[in-house]
């Protein structure tokens, strides 16, 4: 089967195909790419960017066509626990979400109309971020406000990411050969957004992103935790500031672009080593934020078994996880450097023998996620 994987972002569209047995894993890779700037005079609109692809996948693909496409929708919110299988009203209940993730969802939802008009009868299904964290309790999810705020607008912790943290604690848990149901961890994933989970039996049982992905470690555009009286001083304070000129504040301008002046890891790490002390202290921030959420998920699981790096970060920028590691001596983690250190590719251990907690980077890889979930889906 050919499997469409699209992610959809406000100016982006990536995809893959992947050719995979429903049951199976995500198969392999026939063909990828990335297809930006919609908006632009060149490409109007998610609609035409979906024909540009067509028109690609024609010479791509040889001429096969692909039996469905499986779409990576940000927020769920409380109606999606599981992949569905996309219909009209699904895509409006989607559409519905949009107050709840006004920087991610309106893409998924372009992206789905698009396809459904280049393709009418091709099965789309969704897969949704916010799924695997349906597990959280109560007393997790829950904010401390008046109970309106969840009533009336659905207000509560959903959490992101949940398609590779879910991929990654079945990796890690395989590789340390421990049954998925008695798996505990806290797995880091560090990319432009980034998240970090607390795994008991295998399952969410907290994170750090919030009521939208903005909640949480210190990301390149994104404030992460703050307290939120500075939301509302700022727009007492600047007759100009509107809540949505602060949302892309707080999203856009923030993180280590704010420290360091610019947003992307390779860059800021970079400007550490030449001796630039904001980019340092950006370093440290975050670094140090995730440490704090390590001990404290640490406590929330009842004793990690592993500690797990993935996504752009987590995979490659041994230095950060050393910085983040150095932080986590009472907790009993002891890193091997040369391994951490280590050009190596594919789940393998960085931790020293003896450490408390096993340390792992593992590759997310959440097209394979979202290819394997829609072969089953249309399948069954
Ligand atoms: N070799 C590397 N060393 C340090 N950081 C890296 C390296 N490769 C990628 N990154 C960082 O990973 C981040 C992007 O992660 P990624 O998972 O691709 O993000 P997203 O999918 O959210 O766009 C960027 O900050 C980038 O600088
Ligand atoms: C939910 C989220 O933060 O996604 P991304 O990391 O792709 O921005
Ligand atoms: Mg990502």
């Amino acid at each position: 089967m050919l499997v469409l994987v699209v992610n959809c972002g406000s100016s982006s569209l990536k995809y893959q195909v992947r050719e995979l047995e429903p049951g199976a894993d995500g198969g392999t890779v026939l063909t990828s790419g990335l297809i930006e700037n919609i908006g632009s005079s060149r490409i109007q609109d998610h609609t035409q960017a979906l024909e540009l692809l067509a028109g690609r996948l024609e010479t791509e693909l040889d001429g096969r066509s692909v039996d469905a496409a499986g779409h990576r929708v940000v927020h769920g919110g409380e109606r999606f626990s599981a992949p569905v299988l996309a219909t009209p009203e699904i895509i409006r209940d989607i559409e519905r979400l949009v107050p709840l993730a006004p920087l991610h969802n309106p893409a998924a939802v372009l992206g789905l109309r698009a396809v459904q008009k280049t393709w009418p009868h091709l099965p789309q299904v969704c897969v949704f971020d916010t799924a695997f964290h349906r597990t959280m309790p109560e007393h997790v999810w829950r904010y401390a406000v008046p109970e309106r705020f969840y009533e009336h607008w659905g207000i509560r912790r959903y959490g992101f990411h949940g398609t590779s943290h879910d991929w990654v604690t079945g990796q890690a848990a395989a590789f340390l050969g421990i049954p998925r149901e008695q798996f505990r961890a806290v797995v880091a994933h560090l990319g432009n957004g980034a998240s970090v989970t607390a795994i008991r039996d295998g399952r969410s049982y907290d994170t750090s992103m919030g009521y939208t992905p903005l909640a949480g470690l210190v990301m390149g555009t994104r404030t992460g935790d703050l307290d939120p009286s500075v939301v509302t001083a700022v727009l007492r304070r600047d007759p100009e500031m509107t809540p949505e000129r602060l949302d892309a504040v707080l999203n856009k301008e923030s993180g280590l672009r704010a420290v360091a002046g610019d947003h992307d890891m390779r860059a800021v790490q970079e400007a550490a080593e030449r001796g630039d002390e904001r980019a340092e202290l950006a370093l440290e921030m975050a670094a140090y934020r995730l440490a704090k959420y390590v001990g404290g998920y640490h406590v929330a699981v009842e004793g990690a078994q592993a500690l797990v790096f993935t996504a752009g970060i987590g995979e490659n920028a041994a230095p950060f996880r050393k910085r983040v590691c150095d932080r986590l001596g009472a907790l009993g983690v002891r890193l091997d450097d040369d391994a951490n250190a280590a050009r190596a590719r594919g789940t393998r251990r960085i931790s020293a023998p003896g450490s408390a907690l096993e340390v792992l980077v593992v590759p997310t890889d959440e097209e394979q996620a979202i290819a394997a979930a829609t072969a089953a889906l249309v399948a069954g």
